[in-house]
């Protein structure tokens, strides 16, 4: 144990006086309300510089009770009340309402403090300015909804990546099970891509990836719809709730929108401007069907638009 130094006077602690200038000068705001009458009977004069009102002013725990911000007064009275009856300590966050009108995040600690008998006599707490501490949190709240939105995008196109079809396309694929509703896929694939980066360099291909993305993103444009990138210069489209007539039709608009684009293209083998090729597929799916095997289809069905010519759409196995 560490020794005290020599010239150390223990303080008397049994002065009251000493008590309170402890009490009242810590960040906690000391308070106690009496059990029988539920008034306070005490609060630390540092309420009034973090809240505005004065400790006089703290008469009833009514007044504690219109001063907790109206989303959060039902729920922290109903769990301090229930607590303090079954005479059980406990901690309560809240939003309390200043007096011009803001709110400061608090922490409640409550002591329950029993009589002789066992029956509650008073409830005496601390409270703590938790204010900065709720602001990190939601700000780490804020930062995580952010990172889990950019972990489903692509970021290079900023259209849907890979994962968010990985999870989208087995749930829509239950669905479309479940009613009997027709579900399609178009898988694009942008032809001569390889020459196209050879011709242009990398950063234009990537910017050729971004405005193909975006001329997907605008044809799948649906509520439902979704235009994610698989990678490299493939891209697909899920459509749930469309049938084969439907599916071919989209994928024929992104050929049509892709034209419309002109993207120049010295080195393709299909024409003077980027072209794509499209596998357009099907399904509604029953219980033996499985949503990898459909998926490979559709990409056969690419290659086969592929070998056929590209810059065309193939729909049905040759
Ligand atoms: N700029 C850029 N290029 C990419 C990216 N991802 C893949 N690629 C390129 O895409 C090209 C794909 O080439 P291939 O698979 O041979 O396909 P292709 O040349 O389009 O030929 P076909 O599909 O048969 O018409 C490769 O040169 C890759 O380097 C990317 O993010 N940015």
């Amino acid at each position: 144990m560490t020794s005290l130094p020599p010239h150390f006077q223990p303080v008397a602690c049994d002065e009251p006086g000493v008590y309170r200038t402890l009490l009242e000068s810590t960040k906690a705001i000391p308070w106690r309300i009496d059990w029988a009458t539920m008034r306070f009977t005490y609060i630390g004069p540092q309420i009034e510089a973090l809240l505005g009102w004065s400790p006089a002013s703290w008469q009833s725990v009514n007044d504690w009770a219109d001063r907790i911000h109206e989303e959060d007064r039902q729920k922290t009275v109903d769990f301090c009340v229930a607590q303090s009856q079954q005479g059980v300590d406990h901690e309560a966050d809240y939003r309390a309402i200043t007096r011009h009108g803001e709110y400061v995040w608090i922490r409640d600690v409550v002591h329950v403090v029993r009589r002789p008998d066992g029956s509650v006599g008073s409830l005496v707490g601390f409270m703590f300015d938790i204010t900065a501490r709720k602001q990190a949190e939601e700000k780490i709240l804020q930062l995580q909804r952010e990172l889990e939105i950019l972990s489903y995008r692509d970021s290079l196109t900023g259209v849907a990546n890979r994962r968010m079809f990985d999870t989208v396309y087995p749930a829509q694929w239950a669905k479309a099970r479940d009613t009997g509703h027709p579900l399609s896929l178009v898988i694009v694939d942008i032809d001569y891509f390889k020459q196209y980066n050879d011709h242009y360099g990398h950063v234009q291909g990537d910017e050729c990836l971004r405005r193909v993305a975006q001329v997907l993103d605008t044809a799948a444009s649906h509520p439902g719809h979704l235009c994610a990138r698989l990678g490299g210069e493939e891209f697909v489209l899920l459509l749930p709730g469309t049938d084969a007539e439907g599916a071919r039709i989209k994928a024929e608009r992104c050929r049509k929108l892709l034209a419309q684009e002109e993207i120049p293209h010295a080195r393709s083998g299909a024409g003077r401007l980027v072209t794509v090729s499209l596998g357009v597929g099907t399904i509604v799916p029953g219980a033996g069907d499985d949503p990898g095997v459909f998926l490979d289809r559709i990409d056969r069905r690419l290659y086969q638009a592929k070998s056929a010519g590209r810059d065309r759409l193939c729909d049905a196995e040759a």
